[in-house]
């Protein structure tokens, strides 16, 4: 796996994309609401977001496929699309790949990646296709048909058919979603190693967080046609600023108080707060991985009843029912760190993993299962 931050682009351009209010829709009532972003040169920058929050509306607004009806898209501080302006796809300087690779069956490896290189001469246009087959892995695949690869050996062609053309901006949506999930991880190192290399500035549709943390220098987070946060993948989990973009990232065990000077009371205790935080009604979250579980009593442990335990290989999760309460939590342990039978443990939680949020208009987010 590549680790390395983002070396200088070798050979092609980057480029910064801006997107300036942007509002958008398809008739009734807009689905992307006044978003503004950017992503600077080089950055890889994923939308992250539930289905419908207006994710790949951005993305094809970015690529020229959708003129918004307000705001406007720069590239490198040129306007592209605004009020008088739009530039038409191919003269943006973008790459685009999509969720199913589009990739031509009737045509061959080598004759699908030249497909946007019509405009070079042909030696040129060979020397590009070489290139950018071997910077993928696929040097020897030049004269097969896509029907003849794998999933994985049809994602790098496309890949390469994307970076051919050395686009300064690279727009992927769910670039990943159409591969076995055992391929998957390996597919995005290997992705992500080829677009640092190109130095493009490159945007990625998902709605998988996982995904976005483990690919993107910055994350942006949609909901219903918001913006909610912007920030490193490491920030927006250790500090989301709603209980939407918390519950997000990952499951949570959610309960509700009443902060009171600077302190909250949780079924653990009393509990101290930010200081900036007003007192008045919240909702807290904990993450099941930040609850730690002990079978011998501690100072601050809160014992509580084991109501179910699940096995999953390396973790292993415990409902729980806190001693003398109705509150039930869930916790996410390493396998194996309470013994088998074990009917009661004692909980422990550290302040400063424990997410208070005012109750404005907070809604998690609920997932389908
Ligand atoms: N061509 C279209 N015509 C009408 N409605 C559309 C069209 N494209 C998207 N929409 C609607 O706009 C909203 C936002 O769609 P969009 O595809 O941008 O969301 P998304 O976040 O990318 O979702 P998903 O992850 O499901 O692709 C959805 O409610 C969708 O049904």
């Amino acid at each position: 796996m590549n680790f390395a931050r983002r070396p200088v682009a070798e050979s092609g351009q980057t480029a910064r994309l801006g997107f300036e209010d942007i509002r958008h829709g398809y008739g009734q009532g807009d689905v992307v609401k006044g978003v503004s972003l950017s992503a600077a040169p080089g950055e890889v920058l994923c939308l992250l977001g539930p289905s419908g929050s207006g994710k790949s509306t951005l993305l094809r607004i970015a690529a020229g496929l959708e003129q918004p009806h307000h705001g406007r898209l720069l590239i490198d501080g040129v306007e592209v699309t605004g009020p008088s302006t739009f530039l038409p796809p191919e003269r943006r300087g973008i790459g685009l790949m999509f969720q199913d690779f589009a990739l031509f069956p009737h045509m061959t490896v080598a004759d699908n990646v030249a497909f946007g290189l019509q405009r070079l001469p042909r030696a040129s246009r060979q020397a590009a296709v070489g290139e950018a087959l071997a910077r993928v892995g696929l040097s020897g695949y030049r004269d097969k048909y896509p029907h003849m690869l794998s999933g994985g050996e049809q994602q790098r062609v496309a890949l390469a058919r994307a970076v051919a053309p050395r686009p300064s901006v690279l727009l992927m949506d769910e670039p990943f979603s159409g591969l076995d999930s055992r391929l998957k991880d390996q597919v995005r190192a290997e992705t992500l190693a080829v677009l640092r290399e190109t130095g493009a500035t490159v945007m990625i549709v998902t709605h998988d967080p996982g995904e976005a943390m483990g690919v993107a220098d910055r994350i942006a987070l949609l909901k219903d046609g918001h913006l909610v946060q912007t920030g490193t993948p490491r920030a927006l989990f250790s500090r989301p600023e709603s209980l939407f973009a918390a519950s997000f990232f990952s499951e949570i065990n959610r309960f509700e108080g009443k902060v009171e000077a600077g302190r909250v009371e949780i079924p653990f205790g009393s509990r101290s707060v930010a200081a900036a935080m007003p007192d008045g009604p919240v909702t807290i979250a904990i993450r099941p991985g930040d609850i730690r579980l002990s079978q011998e009593a501690t100072l601050s442990g809160q014992p509580a009843e084991v109501l179910e335990r699940r096995f999953l290989g390396t973790q292993e999760l415990f409902r729980l029912r806190i001693e003398g309460t109705s509150h039930v939590v869930d916790a996410s342990i390493s396998a194996g760190a309470i013994g088998e039978g074990v009917g009661r443990v004692f909980i422990e939680v550290d302040d400063q993993t424990i997410l208070v949020f005012e109750n404005r208009e907070q809604t998690p987010y609920t997932r389908d299962t």
